[in-house]
């Protein structure tokens, strides 16, 4: 059942599970809980419907989604970035930030999935015991351009009949592949990974995306397609906003209801009843300010905006980690990859889903994970951040993008493990006023060490005979140039955001008194509610956070059909 505005729910008030958020993790446990007929789940998602948007489906026209289809969040002014003022990406759409974002497929380090196991107490989220969600997750789906792919991945790893589509790319490799695969046969440093997706990230390999048949797979194609919507224990409320979560009465702890409201009006419009359990999936952002706008969180925060309190957590919205990253861009110094003719590329697409718009659009298929070196001076002043020697501090991804006006050769270095965490508050008792959000990249001295160690390392792989016949003078802040002050200036000025926050709601383990959610995703010292979103990731994940978090999402599925099923 698909409804497109909340007055066509009346005849409904209450389901047995409501879901808030359909990104990765609200559209997989919607779809998977409906699975159930028993169960009747309705899933309200704040944006409109994904289908038939060309700009959301063509896997080239990721640099430039369009902005209604996002929420357009800005940060505060960032103290640990001399006070700039960025925005930070996030899909408000069926499907969440799986709908509009780069595609890029990568688990991280099984040490990453060890580490969430460790912290939560709980060793059903390590790695090895993870291998059954992953596969219910991921379609592998060869390129259709039929380009023989042998070589470029390992079969034993990945599912081929879960709900996400996962492929390498259809055009045969481009300049700066062929130069890629050059250093690592040039520098020891730099290995070849057969497939950065085994649990053993590091090295240089080819790079998988969320694509199948040349378009683009998302939360809401994988896993709300037209069988699933078709569902009649499944309604799915698109264009509606959530306000608030309620409790079953004054001083009850049991979280019953949610409260929609519409965003351009400003009011609130009505309740829906969750006989089972409100599921929040509203992402690192939304999660925590509905929480937030609930009266969950820290009480002395939530009591100077004359919120009364219905439970004090003081984590929620605390945490906040994300990548964090810096252009190492480079003056072309040849034509590099010629410029595609979009018109035709559009009509090839259209026509079979094959050709170049099939492509990331960034004339690079490959994907560097890297380690600070071991005998780096860092290493005197600072502990590892990362989860084990296995993971990766950085990532490169390699980039030759000549769009008229906007030439970028070169590549985006990715701090990967950043040790500094920020804040999502909210400013006022009035759940339509925008969040207030903090950042802080780059806070830690450690984070500012290591991104100049990110540089020095991508300036390594760039280096050899034939990178230097196509890059020219260096572009970015280079500290081994500038002297230190003015390098950070440059670079906090400079910096760009991942996009891949985590930790706004995080797990921890059932005694421990921190966090916002026990190993089960339950939300501590309250009942019917849980979190499953990205949100609740308690160490960030050396890879891109979209598999982590439809990983997290399938393994909570079971934890909550398991629940709900033994109690009936
Ligand atoms: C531009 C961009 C590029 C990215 N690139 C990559 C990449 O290449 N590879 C990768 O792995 N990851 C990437 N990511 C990150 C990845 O998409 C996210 O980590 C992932 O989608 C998180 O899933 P989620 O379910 O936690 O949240 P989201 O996907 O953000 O979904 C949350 C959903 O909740 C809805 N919502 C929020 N508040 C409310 C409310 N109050 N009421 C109702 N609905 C609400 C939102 O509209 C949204 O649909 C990117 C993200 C962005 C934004």
């Amino acid at each position: 059942i698909f409804l497109n505005d909340p007055s066509e729910l009346s005849a409904r008030t209450s389901f047995d599970f409501v879901v808030v958020g359909s990104g990765p993790g609200g559209a997989t446990v919607a779809s998977r809980l409906s699975e159930n007929k028993q169960f009747n789940v309705l899933l309200i998602e704040a944006g409109p419907n994904d289908e038939g948007v060309l700009d959301i489906q063509v896997p080239a026209f990721q640099n430039a989604i369009p902005k209604t289809y996002e929420w357009n969040t800005s940060t505060i002014p960032i103290p640990s970035l001399d006070g700039r003022v960025i925005e930070f990406r996030r899909g408000h759409v069926l499907g969440g930030s799986s709908s509009v974002n780069g595609l890029v497929y990568t688990r991280g380090s099984a040490e990453d999935y060890n580490t969430w196991a460790k912290i939560s107490g709980d060793n059903g989220w390590r790695w090895d015991k993870l291998q059954k969600y992953i596969k219910k997750n991921e379609r592998f789906t060869p390129p259709n351009s039929g380009r023989n792919i042998t070589g470029e991945f390992n079969p034993a790893v990945h599912g081929f009949s879960g709900a996400v589509s996962v492929s390498l790319g259809n055009d045969e490799p481009y300049l700066l592949d062929r130069l890629g695969l050059e250093s690592v046969d040039l520098h020891e440093e730099f290995n070849f990974n057969l497939d950065m997706n085994s649990g053993n990230p590091i090295g240089l390999g080819w790079l998988q995306a969320t694509v199948g048949n040349g378009e683009r797979s998302s939360a809401a194609t994988g896993y709300l397609n037209s069988t699933v919507r078709a569902r009649p224990n499944l309604t799915i409320l698109v264009n509606t906003y959530v306000t608030r979560v309620l409790s079953d009465g004054k001083g009850s702890k049991k979280i019953c209801k949610v409260e929609i409201g519409n965003r351009a009006t400003r009011s609130v419009l009505r309740t829906i009843e969750a006989k089972n359990e409100v599921i929040l999936a509203a992402g690192v952002i939304g999660t925590p300010q509905i929480l937030l706008n609930s009266g969950i969180g820290d009480s002395k925060e939530l009591k100077s905006l004359n919120i009364s309190v219905l439970q004090d957590i003081p984590d929620v919205g605390k945490n906040f980690v994300d990548h964090v990253g810096a252009g190492v861009s480079y003056i072309p110094a040849t034509n590099g990859t010629p410029s595609i003719d979009p018109a035709a590329a559009l009509q090839e697409w259209l026509s079979s889903r094959t050709g170049p718009f099939t492509e990331r659009g960034v004339n690079s298929h490959q994907i560097l994970f890297s380690r600070a070196p071991s005998n780096s001076s860092i290493w005197i002043e600072h502990g590892d951040p990362s989860s084990g020697p296995n993971t990766p501090h950085f990532e490169l991804l390699p980039v030759d993008l000549n769009l008229p006006g906007f030439v970028v050769l070169g590549g985006l270095m990715v701090l990967v493990q950043p040790s500094s965490s920020g804040k999502v508050g909210i400013s006022s008792s009035n759940p339509f006023d925008e969040p207030v959000f903090n950042p802080a990249y780059l806070e830690t001295k450690l984070d500012r060490d290591l991104i100049m160690e990110g540089i020095r390392t991508t300036k390594r792989f760039f280096a050899g005979p034939g990178w230097a016949e196509v890059l020219g003078d260096p572009q970015f802040a280079d500290p081994d140039v500038l002297p230190r002050e003015q390098w950070e200036t440059i670079t906090k000025m400079s910096v760009f955001s991942g996009i891949h926050g985590v930790g706004t709601a995080s797990m921890s383990s059932k005694s421990s008194r921190n966090g916002v959610v026990g190993p089960d995703l339950k939300v501590k010292s309250l009942q019917g509610l849980r979190i499953v979103d990205a949100s609740v990731i308690p160490h960030i994940p050396s890879g891109h956070t979209q598999a982590p978090t439809y990983i997290l999402a399938e393994r909570a599925s079971d934890l909550i059909s398991d629940d709900w099923c033994r109690r009936n």
